[in-house]
């Protein structure tokens, strides 16, 4: 338990715990870094613990909806902004904002919280599980095929410009379980950081503008290796269908006195590789976590997602930190409901996140140790049930 009090954040209150925020993240809060982050930083939604009158901690979330199997896009909390100064941390203030957080999101009516981790020990205890994950790809001598998706045009955009365009291009939800919709209140920073420190290209395809990235480029020519090409990275990269990112790519690939493009969070199964005439010139250089989500209120959570084909299985799950979502679901592609009937696979809310949009594999994590099996074969029947075609993936920092 935690002596400090735990209350929602007051309007006036933010710039301190803003600074907080920024030292529990070694990062110095100037008055130019605010200005940039105020707009992003409200109060709303936010929780701090005081002690002595002083903030020693925050957690905050905006609102968000997102997108699940079968199209939905479900009232999300995106958590932020998480931060505990550094005489007060393991006395239990994360655990206080996290409970108090977790109630607020059930009292608004959001489905799910999702939140990117600084570390990944941390949030599985308060039932958020790896839900989607991402790949980097560093790209080098690479080359689309003769056979690519072609036709489209790419243009640059100027900074201003692209404040105006990009928002309104992010399709967000429309295209991918994972992806979430960017409020405004996401948009007022991206606009300093993500688009001010960036060039940004749009692809126009036969429908219209469907597609753009951004990306910076890093002069990395020394003494010793003059001619060294820069380094280009892709920040932001999102396209309606293949066309548009073979366009985008073929862009990238044309930019001269480049030698490595980098390309970090981008989604498993990338089409990148095959349409590229060598498939290693793209290779996979790590493998991340990249969305953790909560299922806050469990039964609108799996009544929402669609199925795969196949006989239900009866789930029990137990959650202590949101009671009201312990219980027992028959879970299958004609419906979700509660039931009394003997569960065959057991599990913690945040092995159930996992399973949510399709990343893991039932059968594997029951084979780690993660669901308690009580009847063998409902596991092929949930392995059927789960996953989804195409791999989840989120995309929007936050
Ligand atoms: C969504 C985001 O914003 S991610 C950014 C998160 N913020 C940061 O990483 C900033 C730097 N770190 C911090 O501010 C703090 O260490 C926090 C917020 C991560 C944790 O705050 P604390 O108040 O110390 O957490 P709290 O005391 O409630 O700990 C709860 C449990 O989590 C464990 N825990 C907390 N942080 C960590 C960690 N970084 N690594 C491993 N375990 C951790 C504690 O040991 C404790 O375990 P126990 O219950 O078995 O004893």
């Amino acid at each position: 338990m935690t002596a400090a009090e735990i209350r929602p954040l007051a309007v006036g209150e933010e710039r301190v715990a803003f600074e907080l925020l920024g030292r529990s993240l070694h990062a110095t809060v100037t008055d130019e870094v605010w200005e940039c982050r105020a707009g992003s930083f409200p109060a709303e939604r936010r929780f701090a613990a005081f002690a002595g009158g002083d903030p020693v901690g925050v957690a905050g979330s905006f609102a968000t909806r997102l997108a699940v199997p079968g199209g939905k896009a479900l009232p999300a909390a995106a958590v932020d902004g998480v931060g505990v100064r550094a005489d007060h941390t393991r006395r239990g203030i994360l655990t206080a904002l996290m409970a108090a957080q977790l109630e607020d999101c059930a009292r608004r009516g959001d489905v799910v919280a999702v939140l990117h981790a600084s570390e990944t020990t941390i949030y599985g205890r308060f039932g958020y599980g790896v839900a989607t994950r991402s790949q980097a790809l560093r790209v080098t001598r690479a080359a689309l095929r003769p056979d690519a998706p072609a036709g489209g045009a790419v243009r640059l955009l100027s900074t201003a410009e692209a404040r105006d365009v990009v928002p309104r291009l992010y399709a967000g939800p429309a295209l991918r379980p994972g992806m979430i919709e960017r409020p405004d209140v996401w948009w007022s920073y991206a606009r300093h950081r993500l688009i001010g420190e960036h060039q940004v290209a749009v692809h126009t395809g036969p429908d219209g503008d469907d597609g753009f990235v951004l990306y910076r480029t890093e002069d990395v020519r020394t003494f010793d290796h003059p001619n060294t090409g820069a380094v280009l990275t892709v920040r932001d990269l999102h396209a309606a269908d293949t066309r548009a990112l073979a366009g985008l790519w073929r862009f990238l690939l044309r930019v001269d006195l480049v030698s490595e493009i980098r390309a970090p969070g981008r989604p498993l199964g990338d089409p990148l590789r095959t349409v590229l005439t060598d498939p290693r010139a793209a290779a996979v250089t790590g493998l991340d976590d990249e969305l953790w989500l909560r299922l806050v209120d469990v039964p609108a959570a799996l009544a929402a997602r669609t199925y795969g084909p196949g006989e239900p299985v009866v789930v029990e799950v137990s959650d202590p930190l949101l009671p009201s979502n312990t219980g027992r679901y028959r879970i299958g592609p004609e419906e979700v409901r509660t039931t009394a009937a003997e569960p065959e696979l057991r599990m913690a809310p945040d092995v159930l996140a996992m399973l949510y949009l399709g990343d893991a594999l039932p059968s594997a994590l029951a084979a780690a140790g993660r669901i308690e099996v009580a009847d063998a074969a409902a596991l092929p029947r949930a392995d059927t049930l789960f996953p989804v075609p195409v791999p989840p993936w989120c995309g929007t920092p936050f």
